[in-house]
C-alpha cells in the first residue's frame, strides 16, 4: 500500500495533539495502517513554538493544503461553521479525503457534505467531532450494526460535566468555566458548551447515524446549564438523583425525539459516576440490549486519537472501491428514512420540580391538585424549611412519567396561584429502564 499524505488545517489544541501522537506513534500506527502516514503539510493562523515541525512546510493560508497535490487527507481542525465548510468542500472537489472533529460543521452541513463527498467519491470521517477520544461513532455505524437502535442518551459535553461535576463540590461556575477555556476543553465560543449547543451537534450526529435519518440539528430542542443552582444540585442529590447535561434521542414510529437538557438520574446508575471531562453515551440495541461507551471527551491527545483512527480507517479504505466503504451515517443512501424530529411537548419524562410557595394554609394541597388535575402522579415530596425571612418555602417535588405538555399545563396553572412566587424550576429526570 502507497504511503498515505496528510495535511493538517488548525494548529490549536487538536491539531497540536494530532500532530504529536502522529509523529511520536508513527511506527505504530503505521503496523496497523498498513502503510505509513506522513504529515506533509500543517497551516494555521500562526505556527507553535512548542511544536517540532521539523521539515513539515508550515503555511498561514489552509488553503494551501487543500490545493497541495501531493495531499490525499485533508484534516480539518480549524472549527466553525462558514470557512471549514469552504474549505471541506474545497477539499472533496480537489479528490481528497476528509477527517474533521468539527460537529458543528457535520451537524449543520453534513448532509450537503455527505452529499458531494459521495458524488467525488471520497471518506469524510468525523470521529472526534462526538465524544472527543471515544470511539462511539465507530460502535453505532460498526460495531452495533445488526441492531435496530431505539434510543441513545449521554453525556456528550465534557465542558458541562466538568462544570456540573465542580459545582457539586461547591465551586462556582465562573470560576470552573475559565479553567476549563484553560485546559483547552471548551469550545471557541463557550456559550456553545455551557448553552448545550455543542451537545446538540453532536446529538444530531448520533441520531442520524443511530437511527438512519438525515441530518436535523436545527429542530432539536437545546436547554443548557446555566440555569441550574448550587441548590438544585444539592436537593437532587438528596433525592438520590445527580444532576447531569444529557443529550437523549429516542426512536418512535411517528417521528424522533431530539433533545439536549439537564436531567436528573439516579446516583446509582453508572452514567451518574462520569465526572469532570469524561463522557459517556449509553446505546440501548434491540439485540445486544443497552451498552456504554465511556472516555474522554475533550482534550488534545485524547480527540487526537480519534482523529488519527479516522486517518488510519481513510488509509485502509482508499484501495476499497467507494460503494463497499462503511456509508457517512451508517447506511445506504436508500435506506435512509425520512423521519421527522417530534415537538419537546410530545415527549415523556418524569420531572423534579422546584416551586417557591409562600406558607398559606392548604398550599401544599392546592399544589398536590393541580398536579392530579393533569393526570401527574407524586414520587416523592419534600417542603423545606425557609432560607428566607419573608415566609416563602420551597416545595420540591419528584414525579412519575407525564407527557411534556401535561407538565406545562400544570406548571402554568401552578405559576398562577397566589401562594406561588415567580417561576418553577423544572428538570426533566430518566432512569433509563
Ligand atoms: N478541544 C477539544 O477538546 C475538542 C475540540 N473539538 C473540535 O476540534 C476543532 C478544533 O478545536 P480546538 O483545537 O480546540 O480549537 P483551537 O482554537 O485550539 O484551534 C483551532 C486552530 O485553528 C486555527 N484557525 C482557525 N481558523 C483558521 C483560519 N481560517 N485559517 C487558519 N487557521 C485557522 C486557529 O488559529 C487555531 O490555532 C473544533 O471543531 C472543535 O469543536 C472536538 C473534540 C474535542
Ligand atoms: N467543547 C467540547 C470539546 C469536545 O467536543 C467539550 O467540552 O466537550
Ligand atoms: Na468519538
Amino acid at each position: 500500500m502507497k504511503d498515505v499524505s496528510v495535511g493538517i488545517c488548525g494548529l490549536g489544541t487538536v491539531g497540536g495533539g494530532t500532530f504529536n501522537v502522529l509523529t511520536r506513534n508513527a511506527a505504530l500506527i503505521a503496523g496497523r495502517a498498513g502503510c505509513n502516514i506522513r504529515i506533509t503539510r500543517v497551516a494555521s493562523r500562526r505556527s507553535r513554538d512548542d511544536l517540532d515541525l521539523g521539515s513539515v512546510p508550515f503555511s498561514t493560508d489552509i488553503f494551501d493544503v487543500v490545493n497541495d497535490p501531493a495531499v490525499d487527507v485533508v484534516v480539518e481542525l480549524i472549527g466553525g461553521y462558514d470557512t471549514a465548510k469552504e474549505l471541506v468542500l474545497a477539499a472533496i472537489r480537489n479528490g481528497k479525503h476528509v477527517v474533521t472533529a468539527n460537529k458543528a460543521l457535520i451537524a449543520v452541513h453534513g448532509n450537503e457534505i455527505f452529499e458531494a463527498a459521495e458524488k467525488a467519491g471520497v471518506v469524510v470521517a468525523y470521529e472526534a467531532g462526538v465524544a472527543g477520544g471515544i470511539p462511539v461513532i465507530k460502535a453505532v455505524r460498526e460495531g452495533l450494526a445488526a441492531n435496530r437502535i431505539d434510543w441513545i442518551a449521554g453525556i456528550i459535553n465534557g465542558t458541562g460535566n466538568y462544570i456540573l461535576t465542580e459545582m457539586r463540590a461547591g465551586r462556582e461556575f465562573s470560576e470552573v468555566l475559565k479553567e476549563a477555556q484553560e485546559l483547552g476543553y471548551a469550545e471557541a465560543d463557550p456559550t456553545f458548551d455551557v448553552e448545550g449547543i455543542d451537545a446538540a451537534h453532536k446529538l444530531a450526529i448520533l441520531a442520524s447515524s443511530g437511527f438512519g435519518v438525515p441530518l436535523q440539528f436545527e429542530k432539536g430542542f437545546t436547554e443548557g446549564i446555566s440555569t441550574i443552582t448550587p441548590y438544585d444540585i444539592a436537593h437532587a442529590e438528596l433525592l438520590g438523583y445527580r444532576v447531569k447535561h444529557l443529550g437523549i434521542a429516542r426512536r418512535r414510529e411517528e417521528g424522533i425525539e431530539l433533545r439536549v437538557h439537564p436531567t436528573l438520574v439516579p446516583k446509582s446508575h453508572l452514567i451518574a459516576q462520569v465526572d469532570g471531562v469524561l463522557n459517556a453515551v449509553l446505546v440501548d440495541g434491540d439485540a445486544v440490549g443497552q451498552t456504554m461507551y465511556y472516555g474522554p471527551g475533550a482534550g488534545d491527545e485524547a480527540t487526537a486519537s480519534a482523529v488519527i483512527a479516522d486517518i488510519v480507517d481513510v488509509a485502509r479504505a482508499v484501495s476499497t472501491e467507494s460503494t463497499l466503504r462503511i456509508p457517512y451515517l451508517g447506511f445506504q443512501p436508500n435506506a435512509m428514512e425520512d423521519l421527522d424530529v417530534l415537538p419537546m411537548e410530545d415527549i415523556h419524562s418524569a420531572y423534579y420540580l422546584r416551586i417557591q410557595a409562600f406558607d398559606h394554609p392548604g398550599v401544599l394541597a392546592k399544589i398536590a391538585s393541580i398536579l392530579s388535575e393533569h393526570g401527574i402522579n407524586i414520587e416523592s415530596i419534600m417542603q423545606k424549611e425557609s432560607e428566607f425571612k419573608d415566609g416563602r418555602i420551597p416545595v420540591i417535588i419528584l414525579t412519575h412519567t407525564v407527557q411534556e405538555r401535561q407538565m406545562n399545563l400544570a406548571i402554568e396553572d401552578m405559576e398562577a396561584l397566589s401562594d406561588v412566587d415567580g417561576k418553577v424550576v423544572r428538570i426533566r429526570a430518566e432512569n433509563f429502564n
